[in-house]
């Protein structure tokens, strides 16, 4: 354990008031492998006393109109664009990910997902039918749930965090909410604007610390009626286990092994540089990153060289540098993992054209001891291997030639996973037809992440269960009557 003098010491925040714990987790610092944070490790007690505070704040919260809540909610926003730069190299420092990527994207969108839901909350309507036979009127209203357990992920943190915690307290749901043990520290920074934005006590409640303690208190805790979480599928699993006793709501967003699929007649000038980002963007941190591209036959070898020359200018530096493109892993184990995988595809035979093992990677002295790995292309490998069919999560990714629709279709949904898929082409007809064949609860054509948030978002198969976006959020956050009136 790393001594506390000058570590940044969190504290849980629970009834609007910050929280010491009994004991804490060291927190790394992925571009150097030092401890430097130390996170509450939260445990049944404290989800007790979260219960308590949000069943407190709900009736108070739940009564007021959508308008008075939607004015908190841009309130914070405001709070939070405020304070970007701060929270973007607060996010950096603690997850890995280029400045860059913080400041133009994580923290943006976390901005963003206040402001969406505090608008979007205004818009919604109810159903009504009329029964003139029976002399019959029925309609729909929607009431809050209760108290949301939402549980996030560490690739994207305080933009996962938010993109839960505004829908739910929209729609007049109190919330206690679990950012993952690896990267607490902005939804730490957003707990201290919550006061001055009008967020009542104990409507947002935030407990730090591991999976199995607080994230499973949480997950079984009775009073808790709905989970949304979004992570890894064994997790997932293990949340739908201890969910299942009391028959809860959930949303689960996971994982995916997204394809990209080229076709001879795409636009190679986009279509390069958008799939080296969609490849290795936030260390291919990102559930919808591509890890299995398909490339027509016909184009296979020129695609593959200038693929190369590009990921080759992907540039690997300390998170804090603003030219680098990629920055470290989150974690040590992590790091192991993405490793193994290219080991066992170079045993299996495969060509690892750029990256680890490959190319040398540069680091000034004192970043030596964290994270890094280079973007890493493998060729050369069948669809039966685990780099093809398991969710790497990292930067590696493998280019595999095809030469038909119908056999690039098979093979595209041949996964246990369907998040994105993205289809590269200039035969509009083509587009459409492979778009609504995939396996896939995301398809972008000629393009990646480009994000509408009204729409539905999630995955199909062993990608999740649910959607999220304006109107799956409000749907899934509140709880639907229909009332009948005989006249
Ligand atoms: N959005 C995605 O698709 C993500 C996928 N992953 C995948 O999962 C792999 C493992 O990463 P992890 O951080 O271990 O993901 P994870 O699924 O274990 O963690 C996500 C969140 O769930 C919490 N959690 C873990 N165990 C729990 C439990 N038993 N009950 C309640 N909450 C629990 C974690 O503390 C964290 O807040 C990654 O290598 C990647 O492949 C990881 C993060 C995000
Ligand atoms: N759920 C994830 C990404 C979501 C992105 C978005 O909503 O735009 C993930 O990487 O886990």
């Amino acid at each position: 354990m790393a001594g506390t003098k000058t570590l940044l010491m969190l504290e849980n925040y629970i009834g609007g008031k910050f929280l010491p714990c009994n004991s804490y987790i060291d927190s790394y610092d992925p571009s150097t492998g030092d401890v430097y944070c130390r996170v509450p490790d939260s445990g049944k007690e404290e989800v007790e006393a979260a219960v308590e505070a949000a069943r407190a704040a709900f009736p108070g919260w739940s009564a007021r109109s959508p308008q008075e809540r939607s004015q908190v909610l841009h309130r914070l926003a405001d709070l939070l664009e405020q304070a970007l730069e701060e929270l973007a190299q607060a996010e950096s420092k603690d997850q890995g990910k280029t400045i860059t990527l913080a400041r133009t994207m994580d923290i943006p969108r976390s901005v963003q997902n206040f402001r969406f839901f505090a608008s979007s909350i205004l818009h919604h309507t109810s159903e009504c039918t009329q029964m003139d036979h029976m002399g019959c009127l029925h309609y729909t209203v929607r009431a809050p749930v209760g108290i949301a357990g939402l549980i996030s992920p560490w690739n994207l943190p305080l933009y996962l965090l938010t993109w839960k915690i505004a829908p739910a307290i929209a729609a007049g749901n109190t919330v206690i909410a679990k950012p993952s043990e690896l990267t607490s520290v902005t939804a730490w920074m957003m707990c201290k604007l919550l006061e001055k934005a009008g967020v009542p006590p104990g409507v947002v409640n935030i407990v730090f610390g591991t999976g199995p303690r607080v994230g499973e208190a949480l997950v079984s805790h009775p009073e808790v009626p709905l989970i949304s979480f979004t992570g890894s599928q064994p997790t997932a699993e293990r949340i739908t286990l201890l969910s299942a006793p009391h028959c809860k709501r959930l949303s689960l967003e996971l994982g995916g092994k997204n394809p990209a699929i080229i076709f001879e007649d795409a636009n190679l000038e986009e279509c390069i540089p958008t799939t080296v980002r969609s490849s290795f963007a936030n260390q291919g941190e990102i559930c919808l990153c591509t890890s299995r591209i398909f490339v027509q036959k016909s184009i296979y070898s020129e695609f593959l060289k200038r693929f190369l020359e590009a990921t080759k200018l992907w540039k690997v530096g300390i998170p804090s540098d603003p030219s680098a493109s990629m920055g470290a892993l989150i974690s040590k184990a992590h790091l192991e993992k993405v490793r193994s995988y290219i080991k066992k595809a170079r045993a299996e035979g495969a060509q690892i054209l750029c990256g680890e093992g490959v190319d040398k990677l540069s680091l000034p002295p004192r970043n030596q001891g964290g994270y890094f790995m280079l973007p890493t292309v493998i060729t050369d490998i069948k669809d039966e291997s685990s780099c093809m069919k398991e969710e790497i999560f990292g930067p590696v990714t493998c280019v595999v030639p095809f030469d038909s629709e119908e056999e690039v279709i098979k093979r595209a949904n041949s996964v246990k996973y369907g998040l994105a898929a993205t289809v590269w082409s200039s035969n509009v007809g083509r587009v459409h037809r492979v778009a609504k064949k995939l396996q896939s609860g995301l398809v972008w054509t000629n393009c990646w992440l480009i994000r509408e948030l009204n729409l539905p978002f999630g995955g199909m198969k062993s990608s999740g269960v649910g959607r999220e976006g304006a109107k799956d959020s409000y749907e899934f956050f509140t709880e639907v009557k229909t009332i009948t009136i005989k006249h």
